[in-house]
């Protein structure tokens, strides 16, 4: 007889945090983000039991379309999208049953009216109460007059229901249209129905960067200045444009990475301790850490800013187009595709200790990793004795959390290697939800604690304006890495003297 030994790392695992039964409403739902990612991370909670039996699906769409016609683009989207959990038993059908669709003009008020009507249709039949949840999941030149129709159509108003909505990213782009952005949403809502969302946030592992800094006593005492030499954070892709030029070469790596989703993942590792695990209290942190990080005016980034575009190279063992090749992309485009920054915290924990960021497209591998590099001991007593330590939390793939320290090498000398201690997150046994599911979730429950708050939207615009000011100069050195390198030379060169960029 065969006997299964239970996990026990996952005795204690709890999952289910049931909202109000609500209706969510997408505004581009015939989107590429709606079909690849949010149809199939609603559908996961749905099939999950998360979501109850008062849950629906409203797709807003500007073309016509039957309830039967997008129904059947509901089955598409689930059936292809590589995000998809197993669909168990009748539940693309039970699902597609639950999915509803009004289609016109998005500032035109007749659409609200007929959202209005169908959302009343919806909790009649529910008999629970009027809660929705608004997703714009359209380009961002539409988020200013979906939020006002909505407003104007009193679909604001939390007299019978919650009220919230999501606003996609890019929130703004730059320091003026996300306050012109901040001011008009909040003509309409109020802060708490706000939900600016950044899916980085929604990943386990970024989440389990607060918790192992504050649920175990033995990281933060050597969190600092006095024991930290430096902090690299890297999201590197090998992806390149993917259809998506056109929205790229408005956007460049610091609008579409840096400005949100690496300034998310610094402020966690800088941040403070908060007085309490809460969305304000957290948000407060991570503003301060904000504030605390020394500018960058135009006339210092050449000083601590490297930017590149990959030009023709090989990925993969084949050939890979240069930037400018891409479809939708200017033949002398200076679009940046790769930023290197360095942070330097102006406050006493993190005084004298820069924070490396970097990101790119073609890079070599999909690789996204916070490293947190230790001084080097004082005293090199053994051979080999004087590397620094480093802990490196795996953002993606293969998450998990790693220490590097030396060792002695067996044998009769005293000759010390580096070696590495891994904590693999696969040791749960558990499927890493898709962190569109974890952020749906927490919007329907009402936590913000995982999405940026306005100031701290507006701080980390603040922080890159100068960077954006300098590079939308053209730069005749472009392109200055071939695809499938790991960037341009002058990346390396930020990081000084006795610092490299981590192996990934
Ligand atoms: N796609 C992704 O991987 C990611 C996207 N995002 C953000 O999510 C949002 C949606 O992106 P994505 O789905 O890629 O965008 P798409 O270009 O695929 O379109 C989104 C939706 O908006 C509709 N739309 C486009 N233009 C108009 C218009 N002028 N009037 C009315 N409707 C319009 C489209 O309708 P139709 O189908 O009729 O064209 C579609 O339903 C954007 O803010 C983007 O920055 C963020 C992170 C990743
Ligand atoms: O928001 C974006 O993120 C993706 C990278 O996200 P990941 O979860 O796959 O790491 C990036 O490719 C895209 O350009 C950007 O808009």
């Amino acid at each position: 007889m065969t006997q299964t030994l239970a996990n026990p790392l996952r005795s204690g695992m709890r999952r289910k945090r049931a909202p109000e039964p609500c209706t969510l409403v997408i505004f581009g739902a015939t989107g590429d983000l709606t079909k690849r990612k949010l149809l199939p991370a609603v559908f996961g909670l749905w099939q999950d039991g998360q979501l109850g039996a008062g849950f629906s699906v409203l797709g807003v769409g500007r073309n016509p379309m039957s309830e039967e016609e997008f129904r059947t683009l509901v089955r598409q989207s689930l059936t292809t999208s590589k995000e998809t959990d197993e669909i168990e038993g009748n539940n693309l059908e039970k699902f597609a049953a639950v999915a509803h669709y009004v289609g016109g003009e998005f500032g035109e008020t007749g659409t609200y009216d007929a959202i209005g009507a169908k959302l009343r249709e919806i909790q009649e039949a529910r008999g629970a109460g009027d809660n929705a949840l608004f997703y714009l999941s359209t380009p961002p030149s539409l988020f200013e007059v979906i939020s006002q129709r909505l407003g104007d159509a009193g679909l604001a108003s939390e007299s019978d229901g919650w009220r919230r909505l999501i606003v996609e990213k890019p929130f703004g782009r730059d320091l003026a249209s996300a306050v012109a952005l901040n001011d008009a949403l909040h003509d309409v809502w109020k802060e708490h129905q706000i939900y600016r969302i950044d899916h980085y946030l929604g990943k386990e592992t970024v989440q389990n960067v607060l918790a192992i800094r504050f649920g175990n006593l033995i990281f933060e005492p050597i969190w600092n200045r006095s024991y930290v030499e430096h902090v690299q954070i890297t999201a590197a892709e090998d992806l390149g444009m993917e259809g998506r030029g056109g929205y790229y070469e408005e956007a460049g790596v610091v609008r579409d990475m840096l400005q949100n989703h690496l300034m998310q993942l610094f402020t966690l590792v800088a941040m403070e301790t908060p007085v309490a695990f809460d969305a304000n209290a957290i948000r407060d942190e991570k503003v301060k850490v904000l504030r605390s990080t020394r500018p960058i005016p135009v006339e210092r980034v050449s000083q601590v800013a490297v930017r590149g575009q990959y030009g023709p190279g090989t990925l993969y063992g084949e050939r890979a187009k240069g930037y400018r090749e891409e479809e939708k992309v200017a033949p002398d485009s200076s679009t940046p595709t790769f930023v290197a920054v360095k942070l330097e915290v102006d406050n006493w924990r993190w005084s004298g200790v820069p924070f490396f960021l970097r990101s790119g497209k073609r890079l070599p591998k999909k690789v996204t990793e916070i490293a947190v590099v230790f001084k080097r001991p004082p005293l090199g007593l053994f051979p080999g004795g004087t590397e620094r330590n480093v802990l490196a939390f795996r953002i993606q793939p293969d998450e998990g959390v790693s220490l590097k320290f030396s060792s002695k090498t067996p044998g009769q000398e005293n000759i010390l290697r580096e070696v590495v201690m891994d904590f693999r997150y696969d040791a749960f046994g558990a499927e890493l939800e898709s962190p569109y599911s974890r952020l749906l979730l927490d919007a329907m429950i009402g936590d913000a604690t995982l999405f940026p708050r306005e100031d701290e939207v507006q701080q980390a615009w603040e922080l890159v304006s100068g960077i954006l000011e300098a590079w939308s100069q053209p730069d005749a050195n472009l392109p200055n890495y071939a695809a499938g390198t790991w960037g341009p030379d002058a990346a390396d060169e930020l990081l000084g003297p006795d610092r490299r960029w981590r192996h990934l």
